[in-house]
């Protein structure tokens, strides 16, 4: 069940983009000249050994940071013409962020982690809907501290698609968790991407989890070395790693 891609524009369209970071006199390239397309509704899988800029990518593509060379359009819009302030804009319409470590603020509840989000949102869902995506609604009023691992990095996707975002990054979501764990994370995004259409970028070190994407994506040394359809998708529950 792969989304269809004919005859549709895809919702980022990444052509020749290059990233050369300079401290000093040194200059790190960690894009050597991406090409990628990211289509409506699809979960793409991100892989490839540290350093080979799976992350500088999706945070130009998350208006985070600016590609030095080559063009990043969103909707046909390019957001290497973007002024900062647009971008910001661009971020809190459109994106939805997850990351390794969950970034909840430790002296809110869960639902107020997540409320901090719909209180400025165009469209939101409310804080309850959003945790109940998720599975948490029993624990809405538990502070980060008395929440496992698996579960604060819930809350924390439940904040990140509070505001209906088109779009979903996940840099490494299960990075700093047991597969067992892991595994109700994978579920949560991959229901999101079902049940909203949620397009889905996940970077992960474990190679099992390429097995829910519609499309891999293998990263070498700041270019693409290979892309790759799955013809058979499996559920987030019968992943292992
Ligand atoms: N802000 C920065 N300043 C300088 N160099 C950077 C910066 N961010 C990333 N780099 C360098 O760019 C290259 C690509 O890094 P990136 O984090 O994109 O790789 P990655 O594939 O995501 O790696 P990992 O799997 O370890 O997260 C690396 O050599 C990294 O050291």
């Amino acid at each position: 069940m792969s989304p269809s891609h004919h005859g549709t524009e895809p919702v980022f369209d990444v052509t020749g983009v290059t990233k050369v970071y300079t401290s000093g006199e040194v200059e790190v390239r960690a894009l050597a000249g991406i090409d990628l397309q990211l289509f409506a509704g699809e979960i793409a899988v991100l892989l490839g050994p540290s350093g080979s800029g799976k992350s500088t990518l999706l945070n130009i593509i998350g208006g985070l940071d600016r590609a030095t060379s080559g063009s990043v359009l969103f909707n046909g819009r390019d957001l290497t013409d973007f002024s900062d302030r647009q971008l910001t804009r661009f971020r809190r319409d459109h994106i939805g962020f997850v990351f390794q470590f969950y970034n909840l603020i430790p002296s809110l509840t869960a639902w107020e982690n997540v409320s901090l989000v719909t209180e400025v949102a165009r469209d939101p869902m409310t804080p309850d809907e959003a945790l109940a995506m998720v599975n948490l609604t029993d624990r809405m009023s538990h502070f980060p501290a008395q929440l496992s691992g698996g579960e604060q990095q819930r809350v924390a996707i439940a904040r990140a698609i509070a505001k209906r975002p088109e779009v979903l990054l996940c840099d490494e979501p299960t990075g700093a968790l047991d597969s067992k764990t892991g595994v109700i994370v994978l579920e949560a995004l991959t229901r999101i991407n079902t049940e909203f259409g949620t397009t889905t970028a996940i970077i992960t070190h474990n190679a099992g989890i390429q097995q829910i994407a519609h499309r891999v994506f293998q990263f070498l040394d700041g270019r693409i070395a290979s892309m790759h359809v799955n013809e058979a998708r499996i559920a987030a529950t019968e992943v292992e790693w």
